[in-house]
């Protein structure tokens, strides 16, 4: 572990870590958005460098493409690729079903894009991101400019009527602008504090017009990696319990375990 690290930074190098050893020699990769998911291009960088892996890496943003570029990996499109074998990303929740909310740094549908063309993916994170129920984050949507007001106008009736505890919407911004992501659209955060229903919430917010996609991540993630100060990592895997049920002790596993 590199010196000089502050607490968070050790916990989201520890998830990385672990998570890079899932790579093998031959893989197609998606590379996540985020301050963990720089630092698993970091440790992935290293482990091409000194194994001499052969691999093709998707980016799910050009932060990560710039990033993955500078430390010589071999940054390929995702139709390049074709298919991925492993996408490891950030996130900013995640709940005992390894449901997600995603989408803190704008790249939500890149994000969702790659880790569905994946066979596998691996969030990595700390443990302040694990909550009972998603919503204390906002939740990011991703909509077209034109209209946005309109396209906020049916979200603010749509969440009316659902099961969360908030109404709020904010358009977010870059200094005195709209932020834009790197599909030129514009991201509405909305602060909903508990989702009750996280399925149809998205399915919902997908039927509008003017939205391209939610930062709701349902049924993709396959395994978590939480990282601690401390350096020791936790998996929690999909693989090894039913959906839809609470989590028994038997599906945490401290590292070594998988
Ligand atoms: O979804 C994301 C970017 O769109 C990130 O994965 C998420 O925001 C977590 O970021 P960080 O690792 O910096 O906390």
């Amino acid at each position: 572990m590199p010196a000089d690290l502050s607490p968070i930074d050790r916990a989201k190098y520890a998830a990385s870590r672990r998570a890079v050893d899932f790579v093998e020699d031959g893989m197609r990769v998606g590379l996540g958005t985020g301050s963990t998911a720089a630092w698993m291009v970091r440790c992935l960088a290293e482990r091409v460098k000194a194994e001499g892996l052969t691999l093709q890496c998707v980016p799910t943003s050009t932060r990560t493409a710039e990033l993955g570029r500078e430390l010589g990996l071999n940054i390929v499109t995702l139709e390049e690729a074709g298919w991925l074998d492993l996408t490891i990303d950030g996130a900013d929740e995640f709940d005992p079903e390894l449901s997600l909310v995603k989408g803190g740094g704008g790249a939500l549908l890149q994000e969702k894009i790659v880790a569905t063309a994946s066979d596998r993916m691996i969030v990595i994170t700390d443990a302040a991101k694990e909550v009972k129920t998603l919503g204390a984050f906002p939740l990011p949507v991703e909509v077209i400019p034109f209209g946005w007001q309109a396209t906020r106008t049916l979200i603010a009736e749509l969440i009316g009527g659902s099961d969360v505890d908030g109404h709020e919407i904010t358009l977010r911004m870059n200094g005195d602008q709209p932020f834009r992501t790197d599909e030129n659209n514009y991201i509405l955060d909305l602060h909903l504090g508990r989702i009750g229903n996280p399925r149809e919430l998205s399915l919902l917010l997908n039927q509008i017009a003017g939205v391209v996609e939610n930062g709701l991540f349902l049924d993709i993630c396959d395994t978590v990696i939480v990282g601690y100060g401390d350096g020791r990592v936790e998996l929690h895997d999909m693989a090894t319990r039913t959906p839809g049920t609470e989590p028994v002790p038997g599906n945490v596993f401290t590292d070594g375990d998988l």
